[in-house]
């Protein structure tokens, strides 16, 4: 952190959403002070007179603000949280307000697309460089170094009601693990650290395409074994569509790959998993997302993996039969018929 130390300074939350806010709270809690940023002056000063935020209480802690130049200059360490979306836009707001010595660690699930899927085709096809993980957005808007990612099960719920958990912190630099570790552990929240960033981020992105088949499964009351069938196989398919994007198999055997992959494909709590479990009782995509106040970003990530797929060749059958479900191309009944008939062939083939 050169001359800059970094705990008497406040943490800065971009972001008031359900995650943001639980984020905030841990920080809180540890006797940081924190401002969080919310996207409108007056959903800040709602924030600020009711000290509730997406649900959760807002520690005494937290000072609520709408405004990024007041974040970038009063805080060292920023936790970025804002859907994948709003994401770049929201760093190019932050990022003149951004130096070297800042440290971004962020905690979104999803990526960041620089082309209309609209214009894909088979002329055009969707490739690595239209895709982007938010450590990619962050280096390429900002001239912050010190990059980090936070991933694993951490149902928002769940921390707002001070359940245990565990997450990991990514970054290729150690003293941004070491940072992440110190403002977030807890004696209910355990820190992992990695230094294998964009494997982590893809776990983080691509079990929410199998959360929301997951929930199409409980959907249909399928039972307990096809839901282990069917999250043993989205592990496979993960591995194998993190691999041709650039991450590497560990990552996705521990905390935020196969952790939470489980808890994001067994719990309501899942705004994911929810998906598909609407989906799976009729209603239809539009439907879905018209009434659901909190993100998804399965839905976004199982149409561009049902590009990226094609692009490298990678078997994703779970991908593109949602993207038919999705699409309307296949009912939720005949996408697991056409599944449990599906040519696997050897159970595991990545290792
Ligand atoms: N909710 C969880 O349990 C959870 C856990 C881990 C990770 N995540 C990830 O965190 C990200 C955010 O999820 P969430 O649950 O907080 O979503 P949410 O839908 O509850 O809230 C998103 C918030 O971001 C704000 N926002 C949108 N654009 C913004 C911008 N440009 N600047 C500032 N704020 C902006 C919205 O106003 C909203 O308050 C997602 O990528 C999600 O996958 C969520
Ligand atoms: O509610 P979801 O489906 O976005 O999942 C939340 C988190 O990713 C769980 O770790």
């Amino acid at each position: 952190m050169g001359s800059k130390n970094t705990s008497e300074k406040p943490i800065g939350v971009i972001g008031a959403g359900s995650f943001g806010t639980a984020v905030s709270n841990i920080l809180a809690e540890k006797n940081q002070r924190v401002i969080l940023y919310a996207r409108t002056a007056e959903k800040a000063a709602l924030l600020n007179s009711t000290r509730e935020s997406s649900g959760h209480k807002l520690h005494d802690h937290i000072e609520v603000t709408n405004d990024l130049e007041y974040i970038g200059t009063s805080c060292d360490v920023i936790f970025p949280v804002v859907p994948s979306a709003n994401f770049r836009a929201m760093m190019k707001e932050l990022a003149p307000f951004l130096r070297p010595y800042h440290i971004l660690i962020h905690g979104t699930k999803g990526f960041d697309l620089n082309v209309d899927l609209k214009k894909i085709d088979a002329q055009n096809p969707l490739s690595r460089e239209h895709v982007r993980t938010m450590s990619e957005v962050i280096k390429e808007e900002s001239s912050v170094v010190r990059i980090g990612c936070l991933a694993g099960p951490n149902l928002a719920r769940e921390i707002s009601e001070k359940k245990p958990a565990a997450t990991v912190v990514a970054s290729h630099f150690d003293e941004v693990i070491r940072v992440g570790q110190n403002l977030l552990k807890n004696d209910r929240f355990l820190i992992y650290g990695s230094n294998d960033l964009i494997g982590i981020e893809l776990c983080g992105i691509l079990k929410n395409i199998i959360a929301v088949g997951a929930g199409t499964i409980a959907g249909l009351e399928l039972g307990e074994n096809a839901k282990a069938l069917f999250i043993s196989r989205g592990l496979v398919e993960m591995v194998h569509i993190g691999k041709a994007l650039g991450g590497n198999a560990e990552a996705f055997l521990g905390l935020a790959g196969v952790g939470d992959l489980v808890a994001t494909s067994s719990s309501h709590l899942s705004r994911n998993f929810t998906v598909g479990n609407r989906l799976a009782k009729g209603e239809t995509i539009d439907q879905i997302i018209e009434s659901m106040e909190e993100v998804a970003e399965g839905v976004k990530t199982i149409r561009i993996i049902n590009e990226l797929s094609q692009t490298y060749k990678v078997r994703c059958p779970i991908t593109e039969t949602l993207y038919r479900i999705i699409n309307q191309e296949m009912t939720v009944g005949d996408a697991h018929k056409y599944l449990m008939k599906f040519p696997f062939r050897a159970e595991i083939d990545f290792m």
